[in-house]
């Protein structure tokens, strides 16, 4: 009986917040808490290795990660609860309150720090998320923004979605190491930040806009080209998503080293914004 099994029968579930290719996610309450509830579809994941690392997963502790409260497992669908973030992925609300939040570049830099921050946590821990986008990002109160579903594409039973030819894989994601060799690391996780840093200065614009997948790894691998400075994204934080994209791993900033350059970048005189 793993401490992090969680009764059911204690589980009251609400509206529905969203539904993936994973199951359903809705809104509930448990032991007090205003949670949210993830009920896996069968088949979708290895749910025996899952449960195995669900352990590890309770003990990442940070306030920009979504924490996991517990799983139940003696029962299916296998269910998930975590914090509750009440305005739902980073993605979405970029693309709706874009026009407000375009012109305020310290606004933008700050959510691309709070996700740092989660990351630099991981990254200490070891953790590698393998599906970082602003999609993979929640939001909260105050605009607070925190990473979810980190190590769980290592479950994922959709070869679509595992195999870097599959059409689910996020090709516009992932670094010339991961396109051929799927070689996965904190500096994998490090070139996906840098898009999202682009996704949130462009309001959540596609990256690479219409182009295939498999063209995007030839423009990224072969011919070396990075995504264009968006509109509104000042030189110095194009500096910083260009690091990330660094062709070599080893050349790419840690993210202990991005939340340094984020800070000063921040600092009051750093930036007239
Ligand atoms: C914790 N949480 C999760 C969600 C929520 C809802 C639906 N799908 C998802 N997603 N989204 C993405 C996702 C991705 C994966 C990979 C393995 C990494 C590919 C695996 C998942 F299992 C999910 C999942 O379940 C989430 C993210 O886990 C929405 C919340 N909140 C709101 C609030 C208002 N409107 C909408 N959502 C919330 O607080």
């Amino acid at each position: 009986h793993s401490k992090y099994e969680i009764d059911p029968t204690e589980i009251v579930i609400e509206q529905q917040l969203g539904a993936g290719c994973f199951g359903t996610v809705n809104q509930g309450k448990w032991k007090g808490k205003v949670v949210a509830v993830k009920m896996m579809k069968e088949g979708t994941m290895s749910e025996d290795s899952f449960i195995e690392e669900a352990r590890t997963m309770t003990q990442l502790n940070h306030p920009n990660l979504v924490q996991l409260y517990g799983i139940v497992t003696k029962r299916r669908p296998l269910i998930i609860v975590t914090e509750l973030m009440p305005y739902g992925s980073l993605l979405t609300y970029l693309r709706r309150h874009k026009a407000r939040l375009m012109p305020k570049t310290a606004t933008l830099l700050d959510i691309c720090s709070q996700v740092c921050n989660g990351m630099a946590y991981l990254e200490k821990r070891k953790f590698i998320h393998r599906d970082l986008a602003a999609r993979n990002c929640l939001v909260g109160e105050s605009m607070v923004v925190k990473v979810a579903d980190f190590g769980l594409a290592r479950y994922v039973l959709d070869d679509e979605y595992t195999s870097s030819q599959g059409t689910k894989f996020p090709v516009k994601w992932a670094p010339p190491e991961v396109l051929n060799f799927t070689r996965f690391s904190s500096k994998s996780d490090v070139w996906a930040f840098g898009v999202l840093m682009w996704e949130t200065f462009t309001g959540g614009q596609m990256p690479y806009d219409k182009m295939k997948n498999v063209d995007v790894v030839d423009y990224v691998c072969q011919s070396r080209r990075r995504l264009e400075q968006p509109q509104s994204c000042p030189e110095k934080v194009y500096q910083v998503m260009m690091k990330c994209f660094n062709h070599d791993a080893d050349g790419r900033p840690s993210f202990q080293d991005l939340l340094q350059t984020l800070g000063g970048l921040m600092e009051r005189g750093n930036y007239p914004f």
